[in-house]
This record gives C-alpha cells, sequence and structure tokens, in this order.
C-alpha cells in the first residue's frame, strides 16, 4: 500500500515540483501516472525511493511513514522497491546473469536462493538463452526485460517503472507492458509512469493525471486524457 497525505515537495531553489499531493495505491494495484513534461512524476518516484524527502505531508508506504524512516531503514525501505528506468541502467560489464544475481548478492542472500531464483526470473521474462551475454549484446526491449528480472529478482511487494517503454518501439513496447501485467498479476503493486498515450488508452487500468504538482484526475479504468 502507497499512502500520500498532502504531500507538497518545494526544491531549494524555490520551485514547488508537488503541491498537496493526496492519493492512495493498493496493494496489488496497477496504476499509470500521466502529466506532461515537469508536471512532478519524477518528483513523486524519487519520494517513494526516499531519495527525496516531502517539504510537508505524510508518505506512508506499506504501513509505514516512510518520512519518519531512519536512516539505518532506507536500504530495507529500497528493498521493498524494485525501480526499472527508461535507459535501462543494466552495469555493461557483468552478464545479464550477474546483473540480476547482483540485486541478491548486495542482500548477502544465500548462495542456493541466487542459483534458484535468478534463473526463475529469466525464464519469467523469456531470457533464458541471453543469461551469458552482455547488456551491449542485447536488443533495447531484451535490455529493459532483463532490467525488469533485476527490479523483480528479490520479490519486492512495490514495483516502480520510470517511462519503461519511452526508448522502445510500439511492438517491444507492448511485450514489456505484458511483462508489467505478468508481474502485477503474481501480486507486485506496479506504478508506471509514462508518456506512451496507446498503451494507457489501450489497458483501461487507473490513471492518476498531474499537472504542475497537482492531482487533476485519477480515473479507475482511466484514459491517457490530454494531448502530448
Ligand atoms: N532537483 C531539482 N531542483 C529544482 N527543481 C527541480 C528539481 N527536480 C525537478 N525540479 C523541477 O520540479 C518540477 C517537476 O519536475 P519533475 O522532474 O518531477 O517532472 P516530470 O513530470 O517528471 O517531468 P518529465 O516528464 O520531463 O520527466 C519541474 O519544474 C522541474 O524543473
Amino acid at each position: 500500500m502507497i499512502r500520500l497525505e498532502n504531500v507538497t515537495k518545494v526544491y531549494p531553489n524555490g520551485v514547488k515540483a508537488l503541491d498537496d499531493v493526496s492519493f492512495e495505491i493498493e496493494k496489488g494495484a496497477f496504476v499509470f501516472i500521466v502529466g506532461s513534461s515537469g508536471s512532478g512524476k519524477s518528483t513523486l518516484l524519487k519520494l517513494l525511493m526516499k531519495e527525496i524527502n516531502p517539504t510537508s505531508g505524510k508518505l506512508h508506504i506499506e504501513e509505514k511513514d516512510i518520512t519518519k524512516l531512519r536512516r539505518s531503514k532506507i536500504p530495507k525501505l529500497r528493498r521493498s522497491i524494485g525501480v526499472v528506468f527508461q535507459d535501462f541502467r543494466l552495469l555493461e560489464k557483468m552478464t545479464i546473469y550477474n546483473n540480476v544475481a547482483f540485486t541478491l548478492k548486495v542482500t548477502e542472500a544465500p548462495t542456493r536462493t541466487i542459483r534458484r531464483n535468478v534463473p526463475m526470473v529469466l525464464s519469467l521474462v523469456g531470457l533464458s538463452q541471453k543469461a551469458n551475454m552482455h547488456p551491449k549484446q542485447l536488443s533495447g526491449g531484451e535490455q529493459q526485460r532483463a532490467a525488469l528480472a533485476r527490479a523483480i529478482v528479490n520479490n519486492p511487494p512495490i514495483l516502480l517503472a520510470d517511462e519503461p517503454t519511452g526508448n522502445l518501439d510500439p511492438k517491444t513496447s507492448w511485450e514489456i507492458m505484458k511483462l508489467l501485467l505478468d508481474i502485477n498479476l503474481r501480486g507486485t503493486t506496479v506504478v508506471v509512469v509514462t508518456h506512451d498515450k496507446e498503451v494507457v488508452n489501450s489497458m483501461k487500468k487507473r490513471v492518476i493525471t498531474l499537472r504542475e504538482g497537482r492531482v487533476v484526475r485519477d480515473m479507475q479504468k482511466g484514459d491517457y486524457g490530454y494531448e502530448n
């Protein structure tokens, strides 16, 4: 569960990126966040990962107010949130297998867990045959699949996707969206920031629209609702 209560974020230069934002995303939901450039979408994701703190308001993740979270608890919060980005951010020098295994290694997961979970998620995203390749040897769509595998290998309750199809052609974008749906059906809460009008209009999921830092629309089975 994600809950924002009257969240405002003013950057040190005085820009109000979010202005009194409140909404709740229930466990297991699939939600799109849309809005034109500068409307506050990235700021929202950064707040959820506690990369930045709100100026005022409360932010609950899984029942905990993360604005009050002690510094020592931040790594645990970050482990409970898988993240994928538009530019994939895979480690170029590592194989796909090791990119995915890395998530588990940093948490000192037992070797047997790594050997079991990494092939399992690579199979889920359809990359079993590419495990020993390096990111540069993969297509954009395959790299995003690998990034998704890395984001979910430790079974986080929440997956945040920041324009996950921004660098992909329409067909590949659909494949990634189907994968996000599969991941959601396994119980993960999925929050997708996107400019992909076609995808949003076809999927009939909840759509939260930001404009100038405020929620201007929040619709179940929504649509994109504005021109880019
Ligand atoms: N670190 C920062 N310092 C000052 N202002 C910032 C900072 N980060 C973002 N902003 C400003 O806050 C507002 C919201 O930015 P944000 O990046 O959240 O928008 P966005 O909806 O993600 O945009 P885009 O679709 O272009 O990625 C913008 O006016 C932006 O210039």
